[in-house]
């Protein structure tokens, strides 16, 4: 879908470019500011990388935990589409003593509360497993909106940790920036789906290009707009 295509015609307070662009400044200001981050200087993103965020004791905490746990990937509905996402994944509980504390170290980095982040995922890829190029944020014309524009609003920010290193495939890759980051255990990526002004930035558009030898094991967790803990917490 063309950005034209996609451009708002009336406010969508789910999805507002002032309150998004407020949260982009400040995430950036705060990495900016801190010297074990560091900048992928390209105009078109705004991205971080932060080697060694993870010790190798809590990437297997975590890995163990996927294996555990992992199933098919899925697509939100309407989108799916055979071959698109082949990993295995699964949703990492919050209240977990150690994923507590790895989230709380994640969120202080970007410096966003916690609670404006959905569950956090684990996923895994094996030889030949992918995940094609997509956008983390919400398409606000696709059928999905309609449920998850209210359960938190837009994405903001990704941060994702490599938890190891496949021996040869795997990296995750900014096909329009021509950027590619290659897994290497503890590292965490962090990127801003929007623009400086808040609105949807199509460069964003990132793939999860096919494990060719070993295995490959992330975590993904995605901000949002709003408290999506709130609001996804039945009451
Ligand atoms: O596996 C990767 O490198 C990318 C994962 C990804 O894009 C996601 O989880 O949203
Ligand atoms: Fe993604």
């Amino acid at each position: 879908m063309s950005a034209e295509a996609e451009a708002p015609t009336k406010f969508d307070p789910n999805n507002d470019p002032a309150k998004l662009a407020k949260i982009g400044a400040f995430v950036t200001k705060r990495l900016d500011s801190n010297p074990l981050v560091q900048k992928i200087d390209v105009p078109e993103l705004q991205a971080y990388v932060y080697q060694g965020f993870l010790g190798k004791r809590d990437c297997d905490i975590l890995i163990k935990k996927i294996d555990a746990e992992a199933v098919p990937s899925t697509l939100y509905k309407g989108t799916e589409q055979a071959g698109f996402r082949t990993s295995y994944s699964c949703h990492l509980n919050r209240w977990d003593a150690d994923v507590a504390r790895i989230e709380a170290r994640m969120s202080d980095t970007l410096g966003i509360d916690n609670n404006f982040a959905e569950t956090m995922q684990g996923q895994r890829y094996q030889v030949g497993q992918e995940f094609k190029s997509h956008h983390d944020f919400f398409h606000p014309s696709q059928s999905y909106w309609e449920q998850e524009g209210p359960r938190g609003g837009q994405r903001s920010w990704t941060a994702m940790i490599f938890l190891n290193e496949p021996e040869e495939g795997g990296a995750t890759e900014f096909p329009h920036i021509g950027i590619g980051i290659r897994p290497q255990a503890g590292t965490m990526l962090i990127w801003n789906n929007m623009k400086p002004d808040g609105t949807l930035n199509y460069k964003s558009l990132h793939t999860g290009t096919p494990v060719k030898q070993g295995v490959k094991h992330i975590i993904t967790k995605w901000y949002r707009q709003n408290n999506w803990l709130e609001l996804n917490t039945a009451s």
